[in-house]
């Protein structure tokens, strides 16, 4: 990291947990192959088909515990460890995943911008319970004991959390790094421009190059647990 950089912003997308055997979602056989988005992770579809979207991401849910974080997410981890720990210096995580790696791997500034799988959230009462078991059998919510709770996660359609702390934190960036994300969904996906746009120098470590490459100062094409490590040693 160059001597001129103090506030780093990293976004990283699927493509930094395949490694932990988590499927992305636009790759051959991906989650978009199986199923097709708007028939389970839009509030349409759970408004049609409760049980088809409650199955869908109960699947995901169980599949993400058996996983482990790979050498990307130690690396970000000790990263967000070191570099946090300077005086005058930070690292934010956002995250477009919904599963824990990075905080299993030890990273502590994680914002989930579209939800995560450990939590429920109840429609009736608001409340985000921490949930790790199925949702298909519609359990009562223990705030309120409405059987409305619903995955703790952003659909299409629906705007995603925390833009604001995302939006103040580009602000401060002087560099903006993603990792393993097609750069397909938005406002994620516009993250880049304005990041630039802002000054920010921006990187990205990715497999193959996304559909936003042309924004980025630099491209560095590989494996997460290879690009990432080297970048962070
Ligand atoms: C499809 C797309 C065109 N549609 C959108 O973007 C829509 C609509 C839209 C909004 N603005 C626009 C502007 C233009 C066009 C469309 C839109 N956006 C929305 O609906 C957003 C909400 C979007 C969030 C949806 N939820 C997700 N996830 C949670 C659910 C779930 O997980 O089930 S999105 C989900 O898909 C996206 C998947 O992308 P990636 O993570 O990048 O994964 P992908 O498989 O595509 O790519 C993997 C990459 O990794 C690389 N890779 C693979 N293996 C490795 C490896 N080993 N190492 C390194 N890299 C690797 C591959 O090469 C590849 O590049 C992620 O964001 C992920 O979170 N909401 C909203 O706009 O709300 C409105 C609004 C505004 C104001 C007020 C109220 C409302």
């Amino acid at each position: 990291m160059g001597t001129e950089t103090s506030n780093i912003v990293i976004l990283t997308g699927a493509g930094v947990s395949a490694e932990s055997g988590i499927d992305t979602f636009r790759a051959a056989g991906g989650l978009w192959e199986q199923h097709r988005v708007e028939d389970v992770a839009t509030p349409e579809a759970f408004e049609r088909d409760p049980e088809l979207v409650l199955r869908f991401y109960d699947m995901r849910r169980e599949a993400i515990q058996t996983k482990q974080p790979n050498a990307a997410h130690l690396a970000l981890a000790r990263l967000d460890r070191e570099w946090s720990a300077q005086p005058g210096r930070s690292v934010l995580i956002v995250t477009q995943n919904v599963d824990d790696l990075h905080e299993r791997a030890g990273a502590e500034n994680v914002l989930h911008m579209h939800g995560t799988h450990l939590n429920a959230w109840c429609t009736a009462c608001d409340a985000r319970p921490g949930w790790t078991g199925p949702l298909i059998h519609r359990p009562p919510c223990p705030e309120c004991d409405s059987p409305a709770l619903r995955p703790d996660i952003v659909w299409f359609g629906e705007m995603p959390y925390r833009m604001d702390e995302i939006y103040a934190a580009l602000g401060r960036a002087d560099l903006f790094v993603s990792i393993g994300t097609s750069g397909a969904v938005y406002p994620a996906a516009g993250l880049v421009r304005q990041a630039r746009d802002l000054g920010a120098r921006t990187l990205e470590l990715n497999l193959e190059r996304s559909q936003g490459s042309r924004w980025f100062h630099e491209t560095r094409l590989g494996p997460a647990t290879k690009v990432v490590s080297e970048w962070v040693d």
